[in-house]
């Protein structure tokens, strides 16, 4: 089966449009003030305006508040919710969306736990541990702690077009997840980067 992608902290239209030119089936949008990726609402609006269809928009939160999540969801053509914090199953259902819950591969977790407590996540996506970072480390964790699960695993964490093809022949996931790999600075996507990491999936 072909591995899905999905680009995330997505700040600018152009980078929208040419990430799908690209075949990209996902686009993150990260409504996380913190993070240097960070798009307001009213900006994630404008640069999801009219975008083709089959695409995928992922809304990207750590331990965001109700109202700003049911706002982005009055105002974003969200499908999906991804959740990077420390939600609860029951927070991550209660929006009547369909969501990735986020699991940083921290030392003792296991996959086959999160897969039960998460039982009703579309996915899990696994990424580095780092401490004191929700995500968007740039960092890789060792791949072989992946342990086979009964959901569909999306490999997060450092990717990019050097080492992606590499990550699907060690992990077959069902999609990788990109960031800062495709940047030429925080939240500026670089279409040469886009388009040699989609090139690299392709061959995976
Ligand atoms: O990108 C961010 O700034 C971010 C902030 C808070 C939580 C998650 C964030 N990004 C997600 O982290 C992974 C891995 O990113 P990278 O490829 O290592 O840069 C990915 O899912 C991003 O969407």
């Amino acid at each position: 089966m072909r591995t899905r992608v999905k680009i995330c902290g997505i700040t600018r239209r152009q980078d929208a449009e040419f990430a799908i030119e690209m075949g990209v089936d996902a686009l993150g949008l990260v409504f996380y003030e913190p993070s240097p990726r960070a798009v307001t609402v009213a900006q994630a609006a404008e640069l999801t305006r009219d975008l083709p269809p089959f695409v995928s928009i992922i809304g990207l939160f750590v331990d965001a508040s109700p109202a700003l999540i049911n706002e982005v969801l009055d105002n974003v053509p969200v499908s999906m919710l991804q959740f990077h914090g420390d939600e609860s199953p029951n927070d991550c259902s209660s929006y009547g969306l369909p969501y990735l819950k986020a699991i940083r591969m921290q030392e003792n977790v296991s996959l086959i736990t999160q897969a039960v407590t998460y039982q009703h996540a579309a996915g899990l996506l696994l990424d580095s541990y780092q401490v004191g970072v929700p995500g968007g480390t740039g960092k890789t964790f060792d791949w072989s702690r992946i342990s086979p699960i009964d959901k569909p695993v999306i490999l997060a964490g450092g990717l990019t077009p050097d080492n992606v093809r590499n990550a699907i022949n060690d992990v077959n996931p069902y999609a990788v997840d990109v960031s800062g790999g495709v940047e030429t600075a925080k939240g500026i996507k670089s279409h040469a980067k886009i388009s040699a990491f989609m090139q690299e999936v392709a061959n995976g």
